[in-house]
């Protein structure tokens, strides 16, 4: 099994990020540093994340089968990502079998053009991987085995056990971000979200710890994401990656996500459904966090046993140890690859001897739309964080029972067909030929941005209710102004910023914006404003500057374009960096 092939020593508290990377940038000879675009030959489209797009390339020079992740300058003003810095940096830093590698950056300079302010386009360079995990699980052709999904965890683990070591959360844990080759090897990528972990390692018997400092809670996709995040921790630990870890075990075993919440409060909903409702006893202290103000949850035991009784009891307790509600309890990476179910009979697979797979990327998807026995649903705003109203996604299908036996209870409101049959809109409101379905992404020169699914209606809301009126909509749906005033409960920041996610962007009622899968080139200016909400948020602790507590969505408008208007300085961007 993969063992870290470079240990970096944890930094001290208190060494700022830049002398810590001085102190444990990765060897020279691991990192090439910088060439041309041109040195690449571009053979087609893997991706459209959030902050690049990503193509498949060959190295002239080496002949190499790379992946050039295009580095989007959404606002030439703001000048470089901090996302895309904070990951350039880390990833510097790491060297795992199970952590993708930066190879080099590559840079398309401008050199013809006659305007001077056009800046130089830059590309991360990594080894090529033939699917990611989500792509995979998308597969109507793929069924993984016990042996294969030991295998993958065994390896997701031995990453996270090693980025956890060297002090880095991940914040962004979901199938979606982890590679896997045809050798089998499986990697975590996309550290847009990363950052240095200011507390002691994880150790063997003590889950993830306790967390003295405070950390952003504006992390991690909502299917992915822990409930103490839910409820606003601020304090949170390594044990917020370990939950997705859980819930990436379990979407490999049933072949769909196990937690497809449509709204944060649909999310502490259906996983309170999962592994029953917080108690003194199972998380102590909840009911003093931000995010319970006001809570009404009916009891209601663990459903985890009954709804993964197939899978026997190894991978039912190691899931349950997982999905821990005290996060101080969760297990940890360490203790995980010690649990007997990777000694239990089927034993784990080796990497080598795993069978190969066609490639399945993101664009790839769309081909494996439509053929699923079993309909999965469609996401409902499934991409990173909640966006100001915490709403559902917009787009999606109606409201029905999902495929999966023991699964798609539409009580649990998280997993509702498509009407193709498939978690994402059917490939044909795209109008990709069926040829064209069964090339790979990188073949196609298609793209499939442009042509969206008509906006389904509304589905029903949670049963999770706040008080004071402040309860979502009979549709599911939060207004604005409630939204506000529940970020006015809230506790803030030392800035007084409140602990909201501002900066993620809103799949809600009133924002036209699709899901990532069918997001359009043309909404960039949305990204924009939402890079800017971002940059904002993190700012405001810094700069002390605090955001009237009587909002009022007219004057919030009014802000919002006042910020869009302030110049990011370098200042401003370490600071972010810190958070
Ligand atoms: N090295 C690689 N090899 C093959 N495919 C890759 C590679 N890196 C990324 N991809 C593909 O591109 C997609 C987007 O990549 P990535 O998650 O790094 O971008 P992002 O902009 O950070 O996305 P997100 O919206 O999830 O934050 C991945 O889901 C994967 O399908």
């Amino acid at each position: 099994m993969a063992t870290p092939s470079r240990q970096v020593s944890p930094h001290a508290n208190g060494v700022s990020p830049r002398a810590y990377a001085a102190q444990n940038t990765r060897p020279q000879n691991t990192f090439r540093g910088c060439s041309r675009i041109t040195d690449y030959e571009v053979l087609g489209k893997l991706g459209e994340g959030t902050f690049g797009e990503v193509h498949r390339a060959r190295s002239k020079k080496t002949g190499a089968i790379v992946a050039l992740k295009k580095i989007l300058m959404h606002n030439e003003k703001d000048g470089f990502p901090i996302t895309a810095l904070r990951e350039i940096k880390l990833l510097k830093l790491l060297s795992h079998p199970n952590i993708l590698k930066l190879e080099e950056m590559a840079v398309e300079s401008h050199q013809k053009s006659t305007d001077k302010r056009k800046r130089a386009i830059m590309y991360m360079v990594t080894p090529y991987m033939d699917h990611d995990l989500s792509g995979l699980l998308e597969n109507p052709a793929i069924k993984f085995t016990e042996p294969q999904i030991k295998c993958y965890m065994l390896q997701l683990l031995e990453g996270l056990r090693y980025l956890h070591d060297n002090r880095i959360l991940h914040r962004d844990m979901k199938a979606a971000n982890l590679l896997i080759n045809n050798k089998g090897i499986l990697q975590i990528a996309d550290f847009g979200l990363a950052r240095h972990y200011d507390e002691p390692v994880p150790v063997a018997g003590h889950g993830g710890g306790e967390a003295r400092r405070d950390y952003t809670t504006l992390v991690v996709t909502r299917w992915y994401r822990p409930p103490e995040l839910l409820l606003h921790l601020r304090k949170y630990t390594t044990a917020i990656d370990l939950w997705g870890v859980g819930c990436v075990f379990g979407e490999m075993l049933i072949g769909k996500p196990i937690l497809a919440g449509e709204s944060d409060q649909n999310q502490l909903k259906i996983i309170f459904d999962l592994v029953g409702t917080p108690t003194e006893e199972n998380m102590p202290g909840w009911r003093s966090l931000p995010g319970a103000e006001g809570l009404n949850i009916p009891p209601r035991p663990p459903s985890l046993s009954q709804r993964f009784r197939q899978f026997g009891s190894g991978a039912i307790s190691l899931l349950s140890e997982l999905l821990k509600l005290d996060w101080r309890k969760r297990i940890n990476a360490i203790d995980a690859l010690q649990h007997p179910y990777f000694r239990d009979s089927p034993l784990p697979a080796k990497a080598g001897d795993l069978p190969t797979f066609e490639e399945s990327h993101e664009l790839d998807r769309r081909k494996f739309r439509g053929q699923k026995a079993a309909p999965p649903p469609a996401p409902k705003g499934g991409t990173v964080g909640m966006g100001p109203n915490g709403g559902q996604g917009g787009w999606g299908g109606e409201a029905g029972g999902g495929g999966n036996p023991g699964y798609g209870n539409d009580n649990y409101g998280g997993y509702r067909p498509h009407q193709n049959g498939s978690r994402y809109p059917h490939a044909g409101h795209r109008g990709i030929p069926p040829s064209e379905g069964r090339r790979p992404a990188w073949q196609r020169d298609d793209r499939p941005d442009t042509r969206l699914p008509p906006r389904p209606p509304p589905v029903a809301g949670d049963q999770l209710a706040y008080d004071g009126g402040r309860s979502d909509g009979r549709d599911g749906y939060r207004s604005r102004s409630r939204d506000l005033d529940r970020e006015r409960a809230l506790p803030r920041s030392r800035g007084g910023a409140p602990n909201v996610d501002t900066y993620i962007p809103s799949y809600g009622p009133d924002s036209s914006r699709p899901p990532r899968e069918d997001r359009s080139r043309d909404d960039r200016r949305r990204r924009d404003d939402r890079d800017r909400d971002r940059l904002d948020y993190d700012d405001r602790s810094r700069s002390g500057r605090t955001r009237s507590r009587s909002r009022s969505p007219t004057r919030e408008r009014d802000r919002e374009r006042a910020r869009e208007r302030e110049p990011l300085d370098r200042d401003r961007e370490r600071e972010i960096y810190r958070r």
